[in-house]
């Protein structure tokens, strides 16, 4: 019997490249012997309602879009009981997760391994009531982060690029925090933050460690202590820049959960979209969560 495939696509993700492409797309599904079911998403939380309705119905979802459209449907499989596997045509400007998981920004590759590719189970994250699949961030750059859609891509970079900026202001922003993981509960003032599940965030790798396992049940977690001062504004951003992380001014460490407390509403970004506003934040990891198809790796 033919395995039944879900297939959801934002027509207007990126530069609606899939739109010229989708009778190829389409073929490729049918020559690896799928029944198709083509769905273009018309508006915000299609995919995901689609997702949490349908979802059952099929041995394989596949979504073309942005990182908006990933995370809808990463939303939709979480609340299934039984999630069937997922491929991704990246089409969106960023693409973070793509490139973690090897897969090609090309339309034709990408389906090339949304049919052929490796499974390869991916743990997710969820902030509070939402899921994420690569990053959760807050703090200095998060207002510019999710009007630029590049803001994801080079995080890091644009995090000093604004520190820069903000040199000459009397104070930063930050968030006076409690955070409380595994054993450890600390409290300082932060800057910024990030939590996430990627080997490809703003290519800063030295940041959160070594060795980042995409399947280990941990998050790299890289927290910034506000500066005090101008020397130390410059050092960590030095340190931001020539991606060596000094553990005078941040925090970093795995885990699998973690709750952050702050008096006043702490704003998210996640994957890169505006993600909420909380004074009690809990994040936790989901291991191995959900399949999908990556590019496979040269042996
Ligand atoms: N037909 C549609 N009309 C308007 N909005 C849509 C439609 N389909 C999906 N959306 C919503 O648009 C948002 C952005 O979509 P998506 O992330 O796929 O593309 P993008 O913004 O071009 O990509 P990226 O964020 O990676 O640059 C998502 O929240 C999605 O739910």
């Amino acid at each position: 019997m033919k395995k039944k495939m879900l297939f959801i696509y934002n027509p207007h993700a990126g530069k609606e490249a899939m739109k010229s492409k989708l009778s190829e797309v389409l073929e490729c599904f049918v020559a690896a012997d799928y029944e198709v079911t083509v769905y273009p998403t018309r508006k915000k939380r299609d995919a995901a309602e689609l997702v949490k309705e349908l979802g059952n119905e099929y041995d394989y979802i596949v979504c073309s879009g942005g990182d908006g459209t990933l995370n809808e449907i990463t939303d939709g499989l979480m609340s299934l009981e039984h999630r069937p596997p997922c491929g991704y045509i990246p089409a969106g400007t960023v693409n973070d997760f793509a490139s973690s998981l090897k897969i090609p920004k090309q339309i034709k590759k990408a389906t090339e391994i949304v049919v052929d590719g490796e499974w390869f189970p991916y743990d997710i994250g969820s902030l509070n009531s939402d899921y994420f699949n690569y990053i959760a961030a807050f703090g200095a750059f998060t207002e510019v982060a999710y009007e630029t859609p590049q803001s994801t891509k080079n995080l890091l970079g644009r995090l000093a690029y604004i520190l820069d900026g903000v040199k000459r202001l009397p104070s930063i922003s930050y968030y006076h925090l409690k955070v409380e993981h595994d054993d450890v509960c600390l409290e300082d003032d932060f800057i910024f933050g990030m939590i996430t599940n990627s080997n490809s965030v703003g290519g800063f790798k030295g940041l959160n460690g070594k060795n980042v396992k995409l399947d280990d049940g941990l998050f790299e977690v890289a927290l910034i202590k506000n500066p005090k001062n101008p020397v130390e504004l410059q050092s960590i951003i030095n340190s931001l820049i020539t991606r060596v992380h000094d553990s005078k001014y941040m925090y970093t460490f795995r885990t699998n959960h973690l709750i952050l407390t702050c008096d006043k509403e702490v704003a998210w970004t996640v994957d890169g979209e505006y993600g909420g506003s909380y004074k009690k934040s809990e994040i936790w990891n989901h291991e191995k969560a959900i399949v999908y198809r990556r590019g496979k790796r040269e042996k």
